[in-house]
């Protein structure tokens, strides 16, 4: 896979696509304790050195951001639907970024609404836990009961029957309720490639690394737009959009590493030449 990806960005600009929770920190009971390793940090820190980096996350931006705690990074949490540039200066940016999109802003108050609602109807179920990511909420039972998940389907359902406007996804464990709009993590990576400059470029190689199925929207737009690869984080083989797949953060980790010395070592020889 390695092999292959270099030999395709030959003359073509990476831009790194990172998902966040089972890509770059390994799953966790309690997803406020999903801390990213420092090691994972510093390779991810280099990545972004040399190439337009991403975190493409369901995650709340600003959580994943106390988690990653990287300025020169590009994030786009609730899925995709809050963008927004690099805090720091940096050779991909362009002017001040800042928040670069908010794609369901109108939806803030039916989200903090249905948290609420969601929290109040799911406590009798224990292990349960919700999350606001501000533009979505995620309702978590990797905690409890096997017997209880039909129960607690049911609640969730039932608190959303009164919001038409919302939908229901699952991830890993995960129960997730975002907005109806026509936006995901693939569209996300379309956006982010066009603020980068490389709306219709041949000279851009996108690769995307994430376990999820939110993912898979991102692994589809590579697959149509016929350019870039795909990186399935998975253990188990699946059906998936995805070109390659590595199974765990740890290998994700190492592809990042060599990526990072390839470069180092390709820019040396330049230099040399
Ligand atoms: O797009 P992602 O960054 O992969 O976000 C998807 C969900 O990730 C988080 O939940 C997952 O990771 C938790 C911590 O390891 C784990 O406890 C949980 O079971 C997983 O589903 C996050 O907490 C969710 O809000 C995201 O929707």
């Amino acid at each position: 896979m390695f092999e292959q990806i270099v030999a395709a960005s030959k003359g073509k600009q990476i831009v790194m696509f990172l998902d966040y929770d089972g890509t770059l920190s390994p799953i966790v009971e309690d997803p406020d304790q999903a801390f990213m390793p420092k090691e994972m940090r510093a390779t991810v820190r280099d990545v972004a050195r040399y190439f337009p980096t991403a975190i493409v996350t369901g995650r709340c931006r600003d959580k994943v951001y106390s988690f990653v705690k990287l300025a020169g990074l590009y994030y786009a949490g609730s899925h995709g639907m809050d963008i927004k540039g690099p805090s720091k200066s940096c050779k991909y940016k362009k002017g001040n970024q800042g928040v670069l999109f908010q794609a369901a802003s109108e939806f803030l108050p039916m989200i903090d609404e249905v948290y609420k609602d969601l929290v109040e109807k799911t406590k009798s179920i224990p292990g349960t836990k919700v999350e606001n990511n501000k533009f979505c909420v995620s309702v978590h039972f990797r905690c409890v009961d096997e017997k209880s998940w039909a129960a607690l389907a049911e609640q969730v359902r039932s608190v959303l029957n009164h919001y038409p406007k919302l939908e229901l996804t699952q991830g890993r464990k995960v129960l997730e309720i975002r907005p109806t709009i026509k936006w995901d993590k693939g569209r996300a990576l379309e956006f982010l490639l066009e603020s980068l400059g490389y709306a219709n470029s041949t000279n851009v190689l996108p690769v995307y690394i994430g376990d999820d199925r939110s993912d898979e929207d991102a692994f589809k737009v590579l697959r149509e737009r016929g350019q870039g690869f795909g990186i399935l984080v998975s253990k188990l083989p699946k059906e998936t959009n995805a070109s390659y797949s590595l199974q765990e953060p740890s290998e994700v980790k190492e592809f990042l590493k060599r990526l990072v010395d390839w470069k180092e070592m390709s820019q040396r020889a330049a230099k040399c030449a």
